[in-house]
């Protein structure tokens, strides 16, 4: 059985009060501390072609998301303060380029797209590995859930997928359970898989999650925004080990 693992989203935290915002949230209960990374790299296909050719100015953002939060530096600094595995989810268009340097600042996770990387994931996975890390793949809401079988099934594969269950980009979103589908789905073929669940969930949506089989819960604005962040954690924490005990 894939063990509950609470990882509040950094995102929602104050930047500028990063390392007693992590301790505070580990010392409340947390299991990891989820860092989004998004970073507005260029699309791959820039140097041939953007989509300002395709469509003129006003066209959906080439980045991967539409928002910048941290990169490598941020994590070489908050790992100087804490020991806590660091669960990087990379929204970023080249995922390939930033392994070497969240390596190296002390990344514990590296989960990266597979919009991005239909390509080349199996040197993405084997570079992760290389290079000290564990590797997760996540998938927007739009992404059919067989598209990441493969790399479950690989020789050398994932330890993790991450179900979106908001277009990632920014905290604070509706939770979409129609993404729960995919959890299911991933919960049947793969019992001991670590399936993370990212986007709008808190005590008035873990359940659902929960019985659908996610164990890796995600949460920003949730725990950050509540009077009581601890109770949330534990909230969390018993919906998910309260569903795996019914199955
Ligand atoms: O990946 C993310 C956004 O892309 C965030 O981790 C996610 O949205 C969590 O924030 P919240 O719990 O506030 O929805």
């Amino acid at each position: 059985m894939a063990a509950a693992k609470i990882a509040p989203s950094m995102l929602s935290s104050d930047f500028a009060n990063l390392a007693s915002e992590a301790e505070r949230m580990l010392r409340l209960g947390a299991d990891w501390l989820h860092m989004d990374i998004m970073v507005r790299s260029p699309s791959p296909l820039r140097p041939f072609l953007s989509l300002t050719d395709l469509f003129g100015a006003g066209h959906r953002s080439e980045h991967f998301v539409p928002n910048l939060t941290i990169g490598a530096p941020v994590i070489q600094s908050l790992r100087k303060h804490t020991k806590a595995y660091l669960d990087c989810h990379l929204m970023v268009t080249n995922p390939s380029d930033y392994v070497e340097p969240f390596g190296k600042a002390g990344a514990s996770g590296f989960t990266f797209h597979i919009e991005v990387a239909r390509d080349n994931w199996q040197e993405l996975i084997q570079s992760i590995k290389s290079k000290g890390m564990r590797p997760g793949v996540s998938l927007r809401p739009g992404t059919p859930v067989e598209e990441v079988f493969p790399l479950v099934e690989a020789e050398n594969p994932v330890e993790l997928v991450l179900v979106m269950t908001v277009e990632p980009g920014f905290g604070g979103q509706k939770f979409m359970p129609e993404m729960m589908d995919k959890v299911r789905t991933l919960r049947n073929k793969y019992p001991s898989l670590d399936i993370e669940v990212d986007g709008g969930l808190g005590p008035s949506t873990i359940d659902v999650a929960a019985s659908a089989g996610a164990n890796c819960i995600v949460a920003g604005s949730s725990i950050f925004g509540a009077a009581d962040p601890g109770e949330v954690i534990s909230v969390l924490r018993k919906s998910v080990e309260g569903s795996q005990n019914k199955n």
